[in-house]
């Protein structure tokens, strides 16, 4: 079931989205979360931290995975998503990093880093909480619109138009890398709940085409459609179409 969330400001964004991740953490503080970066979680996170100086929220005996990571980034880069996690919530929280993972994006071997990411989560169990931001190609984490998907974390080559979407964070495109590991779709769609995230306008179109279009491997997140329980967290601009 998708239960469409439209809020009207960013911080009420913010809240509902950190507020689920919260009461996640209250109701079983062993919970195992999918996380995400991207610029569209920042401002969550962020209210996270918040809760957690409150003394309302506490990530001690949490687990963490998340979605992807650059291949060749390392972790002091600043765009790394190890970088961008360190940044924006764990250096903030009581996360134990031990138990925070990210795929190795400066592995010798990543399609080895890949299978043992895989090995990781299997053991782990089911991840309770996903949160996911949306591609404008519909990319979920760093699944890109395909003739195949992939059920598990695997080596991805990068589309031009997300390495351009990127480029934002980097002096220019020729740094954002071309490949990148990411978990698969079945790794996704295997968690008991999916937080799925949008803001502005350019996420309207593609949200429509996500949660009411065919299922589609040339639209990744589609497939989300047959999860049974997904929140999307919206704005007016990225609902706008729902
Ligand atoms: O939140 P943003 O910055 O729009 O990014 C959307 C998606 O694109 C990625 O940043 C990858 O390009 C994902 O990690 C994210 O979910």
């Amino acid at each position: 079931m998708l239960n469409i969330v439209k809020v009207s400001s960013d911080e009420q964004f913010n809240q509902v989205g950190a507020g689920m991740i919260a009461s996640l953490l209250q109701s079983n503080p062993r919970a195992i979360l999918g996380l995400a970066t991207g610029s569209t979680p920042v401002g969550v996170y962020s209210h996270l931290i918040e809760l957690y100086q409150q003394g309302l929220v506490s990530f001690a005996q949490a687990r963490s995975f998340n979605l992807d990571e650059y291949i060749g980034l390392s972790a002091e880069h600043p765009e790394s998503y190890r970088h961008f996690m360190n940044e924006k919530l764990f250096n903030h929280v009581d996360m134990d990093l031990k138990n925070a993972h990210i795929p190795d994006g400066t592995a010798a071997d990543p399609e080895k880093a890949a299978l043992e990411y895989t090995r990781m989560l299997e053991n782990a169990g089911q991840v309770d909480l996903q949160i996911l931001g949306i591609g404008h190609n519909g990319h979920i984490g760093f699944n890109e619109p395909a003739d195949e998907l992939h059920a598990h974390t695997h080596v991805v080559e990068l589309k031009e138009r997300t390495r351009e979407a990127n480029a934002r964070f980097f002096n220019s495109i020729d740094e954002v890398p071309t490949h990148a590991i990411t978990m698969g779709i079945g790794s996704i769609l295997k968690s008991r709940q999916i937080l799925l995230m949008a803001r502005g306008a350019s996420k309207a179109e593609i949200l429509e085409r996500a949660l009411t279009g065919p299922l589609t491997t040339q639209c990744p997140a589609s497939l989300i459609q047959t999860h049974s329980n997904v929140v999307v967290l919206v704005d007016q601009a990225a609902g706008g179409r729902l």
